[in-house]
């Protein structure tokens, strides 16, 4: 069954539970984090997190964002809230149409202007990326604030990437890059139980949301919103407001590290 779910007024998150209907769960994602309400919990551990720059094996426009996907290799997050390995299969982005709104997770309410999002799966447990995310351990996302201000260099190759990609559908070779270089100097995170925030909406993924955001200039975040959630051809759309809001937490509780 083709799927053609959106972010517009006509296929966007408020009808998702209509072919999803996990969509109304007892843990969606994302949600608005509240830092006086988290939990410290002595079991979470700092994360541990190494990737192998040359396993990066392409960039696409998948319709929804842009991805960059890895290669099966030597690419690890461990420690943090997780036990075992899990293995870096892709990441991507959600943003806005201002610089003012287009995070996925809130803190205390407030949007930042964009989120990163580096999807692992528990590579310990299951064959593979399809297998895990049908597990409620099977998957691990970290999710990193974008901040409009200063130009953000290491960004830079992805951003200048995007010119080959503008189309829904199109990709191409994007190699020897380390995903490390876009995370903050510190780790401290946010962590709980959450699903994917797209279709299928599995509800499968312990969340880790880092405390300290990396920085985005207007220019670089102009560049992600002139990519197109259309195909050549057809008439443009351009790609932006490609976040679900926030989600109620129900029974949860959000943790933190330290
Ligand atoms: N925003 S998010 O929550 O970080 C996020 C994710 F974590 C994802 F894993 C995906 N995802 C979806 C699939 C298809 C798989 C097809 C087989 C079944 C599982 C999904 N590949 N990666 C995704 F699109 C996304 F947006
Ligand atoms: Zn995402």
């Amino acid at each position: 069954m083709a799927h053609d779910w959106g972010y517009g007024h006509h296929n966007g998150p408020s009808t998702w539970s209509k072919s999803f209907p996990i969509a109304d769960g007892p843990r969606q994602s994302p949600i608005n984090i509240v830092p006086d309400q988290a939990q410290h919990d002595p079991s979470l551990k700092p994360l541990s997190i190494k990737y192998d720059p040359s396993t990066a094996n392409g960039i696409l426009n998948n319709g929804h964002s842009v991805q960059v996907s890895f290669a099966d290799g030597d690419n690890s997050l461990t420690g943090g809230p997780v036990q075992g390995t899990y293995r870096l299969a892709q990441f991507h982005f959600h943003w806005g149409s201002t610089d003012h709104h287009g995070s996925e997770h809130t803190i205390h309410g407030k949007p930042f202007a964009a989120e990163l999002h580096l999807v692992h799966w528990n590579a310990d447990k299951y064959a593979n990326m399809a297998e895990a995310a049908k597990n409620p351990d099977g998957l691990a996302v970290v999710g990193v604030f974008l901040q409009v201000g200063s130009s953000n260099p290491q960004l830079q190759p992805v951003v200048d990437a995007m010119a080959d990609i503008q189309n829904m559908g199109t990709q191409h070779t994007f190699s020897n890059f380390n995903p490390s270089t876009l995370l903050p100097n510190s780790l401290d995170y946010w962590t709980y139980d959450g699903s994917l925030t797209t279709p299928p909406l599995l509800e499968s993924v312990t969340w880790i949301v880092l405390k300290e955001h990396i920085s985005v200039s207007h220019e670089q975040m102009a560049k992600f919103r002139s990519l197109l959630f259309t195909k050549e051809g057809q008439h443009p759309c351009h790609m932006q407001n490609n976040f679900r809001p926030p989600q109620p937490l129900k029974d949860r509780k959000v943790r933190v590290y330290p």
